[in-house]
């Protein structure tokens, strides 16, 4: 057992990125635990209403088969849950039919960011040890990931991590794509609804290092990222690229939708208080990303849509795929010209 329960220590351990840990959590905690079902809910705040996904579950049918079921958005999460998630407290509750099911909290740097639940006929006090030791190793780990992901100034997601959470939206975008061109119906939605993904850079960023000092410079780069991370979605994907340069990847909307946000949010930063500096602008360049798109041409493109704002007079946001249409009627219109 001893040996076992080391051996499925250092396989949870070896994992390098949190859905890899999760599973591995999971069929740990059923292979030393027994029970009826394990998985992991995670929570974000939405416009300060909580939402709830399951993230990750573990279902054992009564024919001893395994169900494992992904990411599900929960409409009516279990007051039970909510209550662990909001105490950051163990909850249990017993059905009439005597199963039992423990809630236990997962907490990022004090915060319940989630919880494991856990369906079983009751457990003993040593399974009890085992699940809290379990969680613990996955709670350091979860924290250890959850840094290495990040941008050590402004807490945004770092480069390195782009390409495995552009490669996870646009798998999920396939799937999507899969099931919906099956129906009819939603041929429409599907064709005007895409991910975007926004390359936005600091306006003149130079002068605010060269007039007020670099401290002054990484505190407007924290207040930029403050402000993105308020103001967009907790589904939207924030990146710092590197020094006041940033990257979004929204979840699918409309063209129209998209074009208002970025409006919007450059308004907001136009009146933001920034220390020192008194106006601060950013140009923004935005690509589509199509489900079987390589990150590297999706940057590529909204690079392309950032110079073109930068060139244009800054303070602006650009479409590569209106740039494109753009070229394509000027260059109709000039082959006209050389045919006459
Ligand atoms: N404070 C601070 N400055 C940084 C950091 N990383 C890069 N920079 C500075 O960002 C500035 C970028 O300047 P440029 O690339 O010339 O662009 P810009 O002045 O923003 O001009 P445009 O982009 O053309 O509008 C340089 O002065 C870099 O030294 C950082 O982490 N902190």
């Amino acid at each position: 057992m001893q040996e076992a329960l080391l051996h499925s220590v250092v396989k949870l351990t070896k994992t390098r990125d949190v859905d890899s840990l999760e599973s591995s959590l999971l069929s740990t905690i059923h292979e030393f635990i027994g029970c009826q079902q394990v998985s992991i809910y995670k929570s974000t705040c939405e416009d300060d209403s909580l939402e709830v996904e399951c993230c990750l579950s573990l279902q054992v049918t009564k024919s001893k088969q395994y169900h494992w079921s992904q990411s599900q958005k929960l409409e009516n999460p279990c007051s039970e849950l909510i209550s662990c998630l909001n105490s950051a407290c163990i909850i249990a509750i017993q059905s009439i039919d005597g199963i039992e099911t423990k809630w236990v909290p997962i907490t990022l740097a004090d915060k319940a960011i989630g919880a494991i639940a856990i369906k079983s006929n009751g457990l003993s006090s040593s399974d009890q040890v085992l699940l809290n030791a379990f969680c613990c190793i996955y709670e350091n780990y979860l924290t250890i990931l959850h840094e290495n992901e990040r941008d050590k100034l402004t807490g945004l997601l770092n480069r390195q991590t782009f390409d495995r959470k552009f490669k996870q939206l646009v798998e999920k975008q396939v799937v999507k794509h899969h099931k919906t061109s099956k129906s009819n119906q939603n041929r429409q939605l599907q064709s005007e609804t895409v991910s975007w993904l926004a390359m936005l850079d600091i306006d003149h960023f130079k002068q605010v290092n060269d007039n007020y000092g670099h401290v002054c410079g990484d505190e407007v780069l924290l207040i930029l990222a403050q402000t993105m991370h308020n103001f967009f979605r907790a589904s939207d994907l924030l990146f710092r690229f590197g020094g006041e340069e940033f990257v979004l990847v929204f979840e699918p909307a409309t063209f129209e939708e998209i074009d208002s946000v970025l409006n919007k949010f450059m308004d907001r930063i136009r009146n933001t208080k920034f220390p020192f500096v008194n106006k601060l602008t950013v140009s923004i360049g935005v690509a589509k990303v199509g489900p079987y798109d390589f990150p590297i041409h999706v940057l590529e493109k909204a690079d392309k849509a950032l110079y073109c704002a930068k060139t244009q007079g800054r303070d602006q946001v650009c479409f590569f795929d209106l740039m494109e249409q753009s070229e394509k009627l000027d260059s109709d219109d000039e082959s006209g010209i050389d045919l006459f």
